[in-house]
């Protein structure tokens, strides 16, 4: 009989790109999959282009560090979507669930205890996320992408993988990408990817020098569903898109630098096929910070350039991306001297060890 497997996560990329990469791998291994998101979220859309994977929506509520007037609703929309896993999960008999993490599963987790099915949960960030650090407790084991993520994980779940990269990222053609953009070959690109979300900070600051920044670069920039600027379609040099999937290998293969948030699996993404990068962290006003110390610990290692939102102006974010690009050697040197390390392989063998108990 084929084993069963239920991946989960959600609320953006970061928590689904993991559980792309997955998918083949356990297909290759003869697992059944299955997926539990949540009825809105950016998973639906990303699970809705794999085949043979049936999508199971359960009710999901955010969980907040601070007040909102929906911390009194979120709470039941939990517990329901709590019920309704312990159903599926009842129902579809899986030997094991992997989460990613997102709000999305937390319910997933509970419902999974409560089946007593062994479940494992990847974290991505030096420090777990909220919903990681609820459901951690009900976990099998916990993998971590920082080594020093392990002290924030208590009794003996926890084990070191490294971050997982999706192989298509490693099969991007740059020429593809220069048709894609109807760039010329000549000029060096400059990425600009403000997270899977997109990040408004970003985008303003971006466009307000664009004029500068195009006279030397040819700029691909990846804004965030909604954040097209429709005055700027047919700006010479500057290519907009939402979203991309597809051909995101091959805009990444063009790219000579690149400019981002410190969202922990693009970082990696670029760190594995050695793009020089300046990072802007999400602020500690709009999160917990895990993105600062994503960035330092990177910055740390020589990989990139860092400018806190604080600090972001016209003339800072100028000056760093001219001395990016001039010292980029620099930085593709530091990221050939990082260690490989297949994190896919050993998720995949703990899988597999943790569905036999
Ligand atoms: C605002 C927020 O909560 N951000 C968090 C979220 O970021 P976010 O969802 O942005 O996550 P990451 O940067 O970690 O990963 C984004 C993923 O989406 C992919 N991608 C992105 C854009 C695109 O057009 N196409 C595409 O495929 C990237 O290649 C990457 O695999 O999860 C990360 C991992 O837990 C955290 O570090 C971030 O702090």
């Amino acid at each position: 009989m084929k084993k069963k497997i239920i991946l989960t996560g959600g609320g953006s990329a970061g928590h689904v790109t993991v559980n792309l990469a997955l998918i083949p791998k356990l297909f290759e291994q003869g697992w059944e999959i299955s997926y539990i998101g949540s009825h809105t979220g950016i998973e639906r859309e990303l699970l809705s282009k794999v085949e043979n994977v049936p999508y199971f929506a359960i009710s999901t509520g955010k969980l907040r560090r601070y007040f909102d007037w929906n911390n009194f609703k979120d709470p039941f929309k939990v517990m329901k979507g709590t019920l309704q896993a312990y159903q599926i999960i009842k129902r579809e008999k899986p030997d094991i669930i992997f989460s990613k993490g997102g709000f999305v599963s937390v319910p997933v987790i509970l419902g999974a205890w409560f089946n007593r099915v062994p479940t494992i949960i990847h974290e991505s960030d030096i420090t777990p996320g909220l919903a990681n650090k609820i459901a951690m407790p009900f976990a099998t084991k916990v993998c971590v992408t920082f080594p020093e993520t392990l002290e924030h994980v208590k009794g003996d779940k926890g084990i070191y993988v490294g971050a997982v990269v999706r192989e298509e990222l490693f099969k991007g053609d740059a020429n593809k990408g220069f048709e894609y953009c109807r760039f010329e070959k000549e000029k060096p690109v400059l990425l600009v990817m403000g997270g899977s979300l997109g990040s408004k900070r970003i985008n303003d600051v971006l466009r307000a020098n664009l004029q500068t920044l195009t006279s030397d670069f040819q700029i691909v920039h990846i804004c965030g569903k909604g954040n097209i600027d429709p005055d700027l379609i047919n700006y010479k040099g500057y290519k907009q898109f939402e979203y991309v999937s597809d051909e995101l290998p091959h805009l990444m293969a063009m790219a000579d630098i690149v400019l981002s948030r410190a969202g922990s699996n693009s970082i990696f993404e670029f760190l594995t096929l050695r793009k020089p990068m300046l990072l802007i962290p999400l602020s500690k006003g709009a999160s917990r910070g895990d993105q600062i110390l994503n960035a330092r610990s990177f910055q740390k290692a020589g990989y990139c350039e860092m400018l806190i939102e604080e600090d972001l102006s016209n003339e800072s974010l100028l000056k760093a991306i001219y001395q990016l690009y001039r010292d980029r050697q620099k930085y593709i040197d530091n990221m050939k001297k990082s260690e490989a390390n297949d994190a896919l392989s050993k998720l995949l063998a703990l899988i597999n060890e943790s569905s036999q108990k």
